[in-house]
């Protein structure tokens, strides 16, 4: 494990300023007074990056940086700087391979992950399965020092809050194949004043997947797909690009990994069912944009066709080895709770991949002795989405897909979910609760969780509506260690944000609004608009 002790880490700062971008419907004249420009979704980018190295615990000999008077040469790369150090050896311990998702029955199919398929014989998803008996040759104490030693560092490719983990997640790719952009590692944000004066709870958290490089979890799991499909073209399979069907995140983080290994990317988008800075993203990454006049559910069967067809790999969720990078999510929360184990996460769902994945994560960690138990889960949805809600509360029979109504939740307006088995699977064995969120109550809780300090999307809303429901029964408890992960940026949703905040959602009341106030220039306008905000009585 000598790479183990080898910190010689560099701290990458990357602020990046997201868009704005109003759509025609929720245009109105303070958030033009604000630069938010009707017609042409006036947009700005900024991103600096800033590189400063911080610390060396080895010595300049062991980190191979001596010929260059201690810093890194310039011909090196930090991959360059890791294979000096044999980090870069394949790993041959750990192997996984895909098998049928098929838990109540025993099967012997299975198939290498270096092939191109998403289907068993019988048309079942499928599953990473990993040599588990492998990896139980080394014991809980074992994992937990190894994973906690890679926090916050630069060694390639663990600096990521997802290869940090990466023999529980792709143990046999080759680390000079892996494209990453240092993801994962999200911070758990104490919600000290929304638990506290609005649930009456002392142990509230959200786990912030939304900051991150695009802006959505979906970054922990494309790592993963990207890095596979960069093997596989090197192995020169026969692929042309990678393709999705998207409500907006899967595309933006499809886009960025493509164009950071160089790789076209498609995406197929529901025309105007996505946010202008979701629209952006892709575009300004240089994939292949098509705004397709259906839904997200049309767009699905559609890329599914396309791909049959062409040699396009798919990179929605169906595609099970995403879910390997976005489980990480799961075992870095039992991570930063050093290694305990929440009562309750709250997971906003909608193609349903991502509720099986934190499932997959909660179980990896007590299967190898991380972790002592597993957390109940919630899979929260919006009412106008809610098939998996309908299923639930008829006791898990029959699944009827629905047609999706609009949502303020748009990244979830999805009414034939592909991982319908995985999600109901992950929740019957975490004793898990289905709940569903109204638009109002949605967007209420998104605004009351604003209040106190964040900076919301949408489906964060939804979930943290589920929060109240469940605590107002007292299904959680006060005390009860509660987290709420949220799945996106705030800042991809500000027209839902602006329309609630100027009253302009006329289906909801908007309780919690609060516009700014147009005040004149004068100090007595100024102190007397105050004064009524203020409760001044000077
Ligand atoms: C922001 C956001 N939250 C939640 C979800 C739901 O995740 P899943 O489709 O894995 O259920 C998605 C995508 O579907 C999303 O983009
Ligand atoms: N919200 C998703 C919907 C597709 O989900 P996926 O996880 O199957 O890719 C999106 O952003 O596109």
């Amino acid at each position: 494990m000598a790479s183990l002790t080898q910190e010689n880490a560099c701290r990458v700062s990357c602020f990046s300023e997201c868009f704005h971008g109003v759509r025609k419907e929720h245009s109105f004249s303070w958030s033009k007074r604000l630069g938010f420009n009707r017609k042409c979704n006036y947009e700005t980018l900024q991103v600096r990056a800033t590189v400063s190295k911080i610390e060396h615990n080895v010595s300049s000999q062991d980190a191979g940086l001596a010929t260059n008077g201690g810093k890194r040469k310039v011909t090196d790369s930090i991959k360059d700087e890791a294979r000096r150090h044999g980090l870069l050896e394949p790993p041959t311990t750990f192997s996984a391979k895909y098998v049928p998702f098929s838990p109540y029955e025993t099967t012997e199919e299975f198939y290498s992950l270096d092939e191109i398929i998403y289907r068993s014989k019988d048309g079942k998803l499928l599953d990473v399965q990993h040599d588990m008996k492998a990896l139980k040759e080394y014991d809980g104490k074992y994992w937990k020092a190894l994973f906690d030693s890679r926090v916050g560092k630069t060694t390639w490719p663990f600096g990521s809050g997802v290869w940090s983990k990466k023999e529980w997640v792709l143990p046999e790719i080759d680390n000079d194949d892996i494209v990453s952009a240092f993801e994962g590692n999200s911070n758990l944000f104490w919600a000290e004043r929304f638990g506290k004066e609005m649930l009456g709870m002392s142990d509230l958290w959200v786990k912030h997947c939304g900051i991150s490089h695009t802006g959505s979890f979906k970054d922990l799991g494309m790592t993963v797909l990207v890095s596979q499909v960069n093997k596989l073209m090197k192995m020169n399979k026969k692929l042309i690009g990678v393709g999705c069907a998207s409500t907006g995140d899967t595309s933006a983080a499809l886009s960025a990994y493509c164009a950071a290994a160089g790789i076209p990317a498609i995406v197929f988008l529901p025309a105007n069912k996505i946010s202008i800075a979701q629209l952006v993203q892709p575009i300004a990454n240089g994939a292949i944009v098509l705004s397709l006049d259906t839904d997200f559910d049309g767009c699905m069967r559609l890329i599914r066709e396309v791909t049959e067809q062409v040699p396009i790999y798919l990179a929605n969720s169906l595609n099970s080895l995403r879910l390997e990078g976005q489980k990480t999510a799961a075992i870095e929360i039992c991570q930063q709770f050093d290694w305990e184990v929440p009562d309750w996460v709250i997971v906003p769902g909608g193609n349903l991949g991502n509720i099986y994945a934190f499932y997959k994560g909660f179980v990896m960690c007590k299967e190898l002795g991380l972790t002592d138990r597993t957390p109940r889960l919630v899979c929260a949805q919006a009412a106008n989405a809610n098939p998996l809600y309908l299923h639930y509360k008829a006791g898990w029979n029959n699944f009827v897909p629905v047609k999706a109504s609009p949502t303020f939740a748009s990244a979830i307006q999805i009414g034939d979910p592909v991982s319908i088995d995985r999600a109901v699977y992950a929740l019957k064995n975490s004793d898990g609760i289905v709940e569903e969120a109204t638009e109002e109550e949605l967007m209420d809780a998104a605004a009351l969780a604003d209040m106190t300090g964040m900076f919301t999307c949408p489906h964060t809303g939804v979930a943290l509506s589920a929060l109240m429901k469940l605590r107002e029964k007292n299904v959680i408890g006060p005390t009860d260690r509660t987290v709420v992960v949220s799945t996106a940026h705030g800042l991809k949703f500000t027209q839902s944000k602006i329309a609630y905040h100027s009253k302009e959602i006329t289906e909801i009341q908007c309780k919690h609004a609060n516009p700014p106030l147009e005040v004149k220039a004068d100090l007595g306008s100024v102190m007397d608009a105050l004064r009524s905000k203020l409760s001044l009585t000077l």
